[in-house]
């Protein structure tokens, strides 16, 4: 399955750039990272079983491991992409959301969406070492 970021804004050569290269290299999955402009555009056509995940801060709080395991059963019912959606300045209007499978938040508080971009990217790396049993999750 296809970790698919797409997300508005360029990164550019930036520290958050680093990170977002830091952890998308260690991804075990195949993944790219679309790029949008910071308003209008059109989202890449979408085939049929993509599952599209929204960061927003109105959406659930899940914790790494439930994160994973999401990931894992969209992958084992057969799903060809997972796109994950971050929003620019604006965010997102209530007629995305509608659109979405599921609205992620990184807690309550507004990030900036190139940080929101790394901690994606992070997320992503930890839900693939808790699927290969890699020792870098560690449950608290
Ligand atoms: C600066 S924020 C947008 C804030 C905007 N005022 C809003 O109400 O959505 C830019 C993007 O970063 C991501 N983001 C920021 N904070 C987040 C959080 N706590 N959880 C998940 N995503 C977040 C979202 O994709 C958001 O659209």
């Amino acid at each position: 399955m296809l970790l698919h970021i797409i997300a508005r804004g360029k990164i550019g050569r930036s520290p958050e750039a680093e990170l977002v290269d830091r952890y998308t290299k260690r991804l075990t999955m195949p993944h790219k990272i679309t790029e949008m402009p910071d308003r209008g555009g059109k989202l890449p056509p979408a085939g049929p079983g993509t599952v599209t995940v929204m960061l927003d801060e109105k959406g659930k709080q899940l914790g790494s491991m439930d994160f994973a395991r999401r990931i894992e059963g969209w992958r084992d019912a057969g799903s060809r992409e997972c796109r994950f959606l971050i929003g620019a300045a604006d965010g997102f209007d209530d007629a995305d959301r509608a659109n979405a499978d599921l609205l992620i938040a990184f807690g309550a508080m507004t990030w900036p969406h190139m940080m929101a971009r790394a901690m994606l990217a992070e997320q992503l790396w930890r839900a693939c070492s808790i699927l290969a049993n890699h020792p870098y999750h560690r449950e608290g």
